[in-house]
Parts: structure tokens; C-alpha cells; sequence
């Protein structure tokens, strides 16, 4: 039941924060079990532990009292051009009641490519406490953030206090790999989100040591280079010196993507980019953010800019390029003294508000093809887009936000830091533009989480707190709901 009035309110918190706070080694325990099963998503032909992930957090959903199902998310095309299914996506519900907000959490439970001869100082996959760090792969991206949500709900079904919103939850397994079908997913589920009235993502990290609350991330326009020089690798002795090289083509394309500063060399790549406003230039005075930690946490010696301004500005709202690795290229130890005859270049572009994947798939396209026929190369050049995530934005006026604001402030006793993020979840805009409906991001990931990197982590303060964090948004998004139905506001029901 709701208990009605500030103290009820405050008793349930009280009751809630105890709760998360006596049981905080079972929901680590439960954290370690997730991080403990590889659901790396980067080879195709290696997903059998996903699968099984995805069923685990399925049953994990299940076991609150939800409705689950598994869902298809399409069919994936190998190189070897057989086609293989796309792990299953979960969509669960709990609760229909009319009077209460509907919010639809979103995370992924698949994570990147980890082994400890990468330079962990732990098994990536045999998560490790130490000095109250969590250290495993998935555990700061997405395994602890979704199991956080799903702490938040054991606790109020543990209480018997009534949840006081309507629960939706969309977890997916290849967001790591650029959510392919999750567009034709929701769009073939649109019964199942039509009654969603928020949208709520927790894949993201902190700026800082403060609280954050995120309104914006990049997209990724993420490019395949393929340069075929013959049908099988040569002895570089018996063939070196005579033969246009594909491996020497490729570098030469690579290293015309972008300069030493940083600036991408794509003629018209900046064209579409939105110009910097004073409004928005004063948005980075207030941003809790040092420039040397982070620095530190990043374990590079200096950045391309010196000042927080400029910084932030290019992590948020200019675009990056990042040249990523090259398939079929000799990388193994030893000495191979092989001319690969196929090479693959990939490199990824992090679009920023107004740029359009269509356009600057064109415009990489087009460079490319321009740079190539310089060389008068016999060989062969294909250029691919294999994802096209787009960037998001977020209107910090919408309801929600307040409602985390204020549940921020509740937990950790600060105001939020108002942040964007250089990453990309392709939800994020897939959703705003196929729901309309608010998509906000409310991270629990530490700024020094080291997402990708080896020696990823979550705190147990930032797993726990943001446990807590989760369970109070849930009462103070109530809150605001249930004023906006009061004023009839036109951003409640559908
Ligand atoms: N935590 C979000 C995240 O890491 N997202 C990935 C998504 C992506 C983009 N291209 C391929 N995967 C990211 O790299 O930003
Ligand atoms: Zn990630
Ligand atoms: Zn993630």
C-alpha cells in the first residue's frame, strides 16, 4: 500500500534504504554471478553464453512478479553469408494500474570482449572486490546498472510496499555491437509500448565524483574499409616488390581520415553540425568536472585541449573519429611474413546533433573512393556502413527529469550534474523518435569505470546508492505524475 502524506513517504524510504543497505552482499553476489558468464556480444559464432544471459536476467524479471517475454530480433548476415538469429530480446511488464506512471527501463545485458591477458589485474569474469571496487567485465556496462533496477523492485516486493509506478522493461543483448534490429523490434511491439509514459536508460558513467543526470550522447556511424587485393595471402618474398599490396592500400585510406589534431579530414563531414550557442556556452561553467582526474582516469599522459570547455565540447557535441583495428591484417605474436590478400579497416564516426548517417555515409563514401583513385590501385575497394546509430538529445524540462532530480537529491543530498555523454545508445533516439515519448538517462556508473577498458568496475557505493537512487525515483516520479494528472497535463496518458 501507499502510505499517503510526507512522513509515510519518508517511513517508506527509510524502510527501503534499510532494506537495500542490510542485503547489499546478496545483490553484489547476484552482480557477480551476471559478470561471471562471458555475454560478449562481438563474435557471432560465440554467443551461447549471451543466450544463456539473457535467459538468467529473463528469470531474474521473472522472479518480481513481471510478465516475460523473449522476443526475436531478427537475423544476422555472416560474412560466410549464412544467416544466424540475433540473441532474444526481453520485454516484461509489471503492473497496469491506469492511475500510475508507466516507465519502460531499458539496459543490455551484453557486454565487450574481455581476457586477462589484455592487461586485467583480476578475471574479467570472475568478478573481484577490492577497497570497495567491483572489478569484472559488464559490471559498471550494463550488468550492474539492470541489476540495480532490478534490486529496486526485489525491495519493494520484499517490503510488500506497493511499487508506485507501472514497470516495462526492454533488455537487449547486442547493444555492444550497435542494437541491430532493435528498430524492427519496437516498431513490431508498438501494443507493447503505446502505454509507456517514460522511457529510462541507465548505461552511462558519472562526469565526476557528483551525481549525474545525462541528456544527451553521440550516435556512431561505424565503417567497414575492405580492400581485396587477390584471391589468396603471398609469401612477401616471393611476391613482395610486384604487387600492389592491399595492406598498403589500407593504411594509406586509414591515414586520410583524420590529423594529428584531431580534425577529421571527410570533406563536409562539420557541415551539419549545430553551431555553438552563448545559451548552451554557459551550460559548461556550472559542470562538475576535473580536467586532471579525469585525465588520470583516461591513463593517457595529456588530451587534445587543455581547458573543460573545450573538452567537454568535443567528448558532446563535435564529432570523433576512431580508427578501430583491421580484420585479416597479421597481429598474433611472432615474426609472419605474409601479404594478406583481404584487409578490412574499421573505424567509427560519433555523429553529433544535426549530423544525418545517411549523409555522412555519403561523404565517407565518397572521400575514400577519391583518396583510393589517387594510387591507381587494380585493387578492389568497398566501403560499408554497418551501423547507423543516430545522436539524442533530451528536453531536461520533461517530467522525469524532476523526478530524478529530486531523487538525486534525496539519496546523495547534491543536485545533479548535468551532463551529456560522448558514448551512443541507439535506443535512445530510436525510441524518442518512434514513441515521442521522454527518454531520459540516469547513470550509476563511476567516472572512473573504465567501460571497454580492462580493469572495468562498478563501486559497491555507486551499485548500492544507485540501487537506492532507482527505488526513490520510482516514489518521486509518482509524485509528479500524479500532479500532472491533476492538472490534466497533456504529457500524461497517450
Ligand atoms: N554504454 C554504452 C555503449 O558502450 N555503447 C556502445 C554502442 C555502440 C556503438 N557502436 C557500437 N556499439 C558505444 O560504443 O558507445
Ligand atoms: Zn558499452
Ligand atoms: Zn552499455
Amino acid at each position: 500500500m501507499l502510505l499517503n502524506g510526507s512522513h509515510g513517504s519518508e517511513q517508506r524510504v527509510v524502510e527501503l534504504f534499510n532494506y537495500i543497505d542490510t542485503h547489499q552482499d546478496e545483490f553484489v553476489q547476484d552482480l557477480k554471478d551476471w559478470v561471471a558468464v562471458s555475454s560478449d556480444s562481438s563474435d557471432p559464432l560465440l554467443r551461447e553464453d549471451l543466450s544463456n544471459m539473457v535467459e538468467i536476467a529473463a528469470k531474474s524479471i521473472r522472479a518480481l512478479g513481471a510478465t516475460v517475454k523473449l522476443v526475436n530480433m531478427g537475423e544476422e548476415k555472416l560474412n560466410d553469408g549464412r544467416n544466424i538469429p540475433f540473441p532474444k530480446a526481453i520485454l516484461a511488464e509489471l503492473g497496469n494500474n491506469s492511475s500510475k506512471a508507466t516507465v519502460c527501463i531499458y539496459g543490455h545485458v551484453d557486454v565487450q570482449p574481455a581476457k586477462k591477458e589484455d592487461g586485467w589485474n583480476t578475471d574479467p569474469y570472475n568478478m573481484t572486490e577490492i577497497n570497495g571496487d567491483l572489478y569484472g567485465r559488464g559490471a559498471a556496462d550494463n550488468k550492474g546498472p539492470v541489476l540495480a533496477w532490478i534490486n529496486a523492485v526485489k525491495t519493494y516486493k520484499s517490503l510488500n510496499q506497493e511499487i508506485p509506478v507501472n514497470l516495462k522493461f526492454i533488455i537487449e543483448g547486442v547493444e555492444e555491437t550497435g542494437s541491430p534490429g532493435l528498430e524492427d523490434l519496437i516498431k513490431a511491439h508498438a501494443s507493447f509500448f503505446s502505454d509507456v509514459d517514460y522511457i529510462v536508460i541507465s548505461d552511462n558513467l558519472w562526469l565526476s565524483r557528483k551525481p549525474a543526470l545525462t541528456y544527451g550522447t553521440r550516435g556512431s556511424a561505424y565503417f567497414f574499409i575492405e580492400v581485396e587485393g587477390g584471391t589468396k595471402d603471398l609469401h612477401s618474398g616471393t611476391f613482395g616488390g610486384i604487387i600492389h599490396e592491399a595492406m598498403r592500400d589500407l593504411i594509406y585510406l586509414l591515414a586520410n581520415l583524420i590529423d594529428s589534431s584531431g580534425h577529421i579530414l571527410i570533406p563536409g563531414i562539420y557541415d551539419d553540425v549545430a553551431p555553438l550557442t552563448e545559451e548552451e556556452r554557459k551550460l559548461y561553467e556550472h559542470i562538475d568536472f576535473d580536467l586532471e582526474e579525469h585525465q588520470n582516469n583516461s591513463g593517457v599522459n595529456t588530451f587534445l585541449y587543455s581547458t573543460k570547455e573545450e573538452i567537454l565540447q568535443h567528448l558532446w557535441r563535435y564529432p570523433s573519429l576512431t580508427i578501430h583495428g583491421i580484420e585479416g591484417a597479421f597481429s598474433g605474436p611472432g615474426s609472419k611474413t605474409v601479404i594478406p590478400s583481404k584487409v578490412i579497416g574499421k573505424f567509427s564516426i560519433r555523429q553529433v546533433p544535426n549530423m544525418k548517417s545517411s549523409v555522412v555515409q555519403k561523404q565517407v563514401t565518397k572521400h575514400l573512393e577519391d583518396v583510393f583513385a589517387k594510387l591507381k590501385s587494380p585493387n578492389k575497394l568497398t566501403v560499408s556502413m554497418i551501423i547507423g546509430a543516430s545522436p539524442w538529445v533530451a528536453d531536461v524540462n520533461d517530467p522525469q527529469y524532476a523526478a530524478a532530480r529530486n531523487a538525486i537529491t534525496k539519496v546523495f543530498g547534491v543536485t545533479p550534474n548535468m551532463i551529456r555523454d560522448g558514448s551512443t545508445i541507439p535506443l535512445a533516439r530510436i525510441f524518442q523518435d518512434l514513441t515521442k515519448k521522454s527518454v531520459m538517462m540516469l547513470p550509476i556508473g563511476d567516472a572512473d569505470a573504465g567501460e571497454h577498458s580492462q580493469n572495468e568496475k562498478i563501486s559497491r557505493s555507486n551499485y548500492i546508492q544507485g540501487t537506492k537512487l532507482f527505488a526513490t525515483f520510482f516514489l518521486e516520479l509518482s509524485k509528479v505524475h500524479e500532479e500532472l494528472m491533476a492538472k490534466n497535463h497533456p504529457s500524461v496518458g497517450n
